[in-house]
């Protein structure tokens, strides 16, 4: 393969401890590769990023793993051939490119197959985990559609899912959204009475996008298969970051996505039970690729990607989740050494360490985001980190809507390191007494005036 400026800079990220102390988000933004955009403005070479009216000194500490995460250099290194020398289209059955790059995609499956304990002919690839719940609950349903009417999901699921049960509700189909207990966790009592006798699917994710709760998913296939009815989960935060084995699961159908375990963007896998085997209407129709599941030419860089960063997340999810708990004890108990009315948002214990989803009293969120303009992290999730309103998730917790506004979501990963936490934290607190410098509801907390029991006047 031709050494590209890329690869080269990649050979020397290649074991895990050096890819570690290397790639962390500030080395990265030093070591990148000459960019091909237009060069560097004065200012931007002075050290200084403008965007959206936004002036920082250098590249903000990027703390929004549930967003996505970085592309780990062996997975790039992976990738990369694919997309040179082997560019076959792996649906080619007449020369080497095409049987090259198929059996690249079976190493793929069986990589992203053996980190959920499946076989490899239970995983379907897509371009992500939006695509992969729009087949496990449109695709489920309407195969059943003459029998079962009747989907079980929750209040906090992604949007994806949310909109894809919206869409069966307006062809006629019922749709419970089970409410979630505060720390916003399934009630088992409650699913297990929702279920009625044309219910075909359940679908409650694995780890929450916004306050990364795990929810009691053995609990919930084990109910799931004494009714006979499938469990769908997404995974899309949960794959690589907390031990999944369908078996043991009493999983159903599965959505995963490839970037958010350091792996691509536009890739993702759908796992989908054989035995006993669940049934699902393929929703992309064609040249009948992935057995009929999911037709379109498999993209076999991503793929290969996507099977790369499994098998890394295989070997190091031990030491990856270690680290990371570390990492969220030490952001924690920074802030809270210097600030009061700090709240954790779902349950600590319950959780996924990597996200950490804080609402600080008495300041007002919009600002302390646009305060904090030198950590990258969200309100929430992604796709609704434009919305002024507070997060839906928060509100099914019951969360006050001022602290709804106020949350912040810090994303721990591989990558993230001791100072890069220190530092999180001195802005953190620093911007949060500046606006409670200027706050005249936490002068009066601090006088001991209950505010709770103020009569506002009302206009
Ligand atoms: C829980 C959850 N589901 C689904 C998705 C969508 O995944 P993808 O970007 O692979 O379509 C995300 C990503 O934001 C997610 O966090
Ligand atoms: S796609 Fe990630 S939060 Fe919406």
């Amino acid at each position: 393969m031709a050494a590209t400026a890329a690869s080269r800079l990649l050979r020397r990220a290649l074991t895990p401890a050096v890819a570690r102390r290397r790639f962390s988000t500030a080395a990265v933004a030093a070591e990148a590769p000459p960019s091909p955009l237009p060069s560097a403005t004065g200012e931007e070479e002075a050290g200084m990023v403008s965007m959206k009216g936004v002036r920082i000194s250098g590249r903000p500490l990027y703390l929004d793993m549930q967003a996505t995460t970085p592309v780990d250099p062996r997975v790039l290194d992976a990738m990369l051939p694919f997309y040179l020398s082997r560019f076959g289209n792996p649906h080619s059955r007449t020369h080497l490119y095409g049987w090259e790059s198929e059996s690249a995609v079976e190493t793929a499956r069986a990589s992203v197959a053996a980190l959920v304990a499946a076989d490899p002919k239970e995983i379907f690839f897509t371009s992500g985990a939006t695509e992969s719940n729009n087949i496990s609950v449109k695709g489920l349903m309407r195969f059943h559609r003459a029998h079962k009417r009747h989907v079980i999901t929750t209040q906090t699921e992604h949007k994806c899912v949310l909109d894809s049960c919206r869409h069966l509700q307006q062809e006629g189909l019922d749709v419970t959204y089970l409410p979630v207990r505060p720390d916003g966790l399934v009630d088992l009592g409650h699913l297990a009475d929702a279920i009625r006798p044309d219910t075909g699917l359940v679908s409650v994710m694995a780890v929450n996008n916004e306050i990364g709760v795990v929810q009691p998913l053995e609990e919930i296939g084990r109910i799931c298969r004494e009714k006979g009815v499938v469990f769908h989960t997404d995974a899309a935060q949960a794959l690589g970051k907390i031990p999944i084995d369908v078996e043991k699961l009493g999983i159903g159908l599965m959505s995963l996505s490839g970037h958010k375990i350091y792996g691509p963007k536009g890739v993702g896998a759908l796992y989908v039970r054989r035995r006993p085997r669940v049934r699902i209407e393929p929703q992309m129709n064609g040249g009948g690729q992935e057995r009929g599941i999911r037709s379109g030419t498999v993209p076999t860089p991503l793929v290969v990607g996507m099977g790369a960063a499994c098998e890394i997340a295989m070997k190091e999810m031990d030491y990856d989740s270690c680290r990371i708990s570390t990492l969220q004890e030490r952001l924690l108990n920074g802030i809270r050494a210097k600030l009061d009315g700090v709240v954790v948002n779902g349950s600590l214990e319950h959780r996924y360490p990597g996200n950490l989803n804080l609402s600080f009293a008495y300041v007002e969120g919009e600002s302390l985001l646009m305060g904090l303009k030198e950590v990258a992290v969200s309100s929430g999730s992604a796709c609704t980190s434009a919305s002024l309103e507070p997060s839906y998730v928060l509100r099914a917790l019951g969360v006050d809507e001022d602290m709804a506004h106020t949350s912040i979501r810090f994303g721990i990963g591989r990558f993230t390191t001791e100072a890069e936490i220190d530092k999180a934290i001195e802005l953190t607190v620093r911007q949060v007494e500046k606006l409670r410098e200027m706050s005249p509801l936490y002068e009066m907390v601090k006088e001991g005036i209950d505010i709770k029991s103020i009569q506002w006047a009302q206009h």
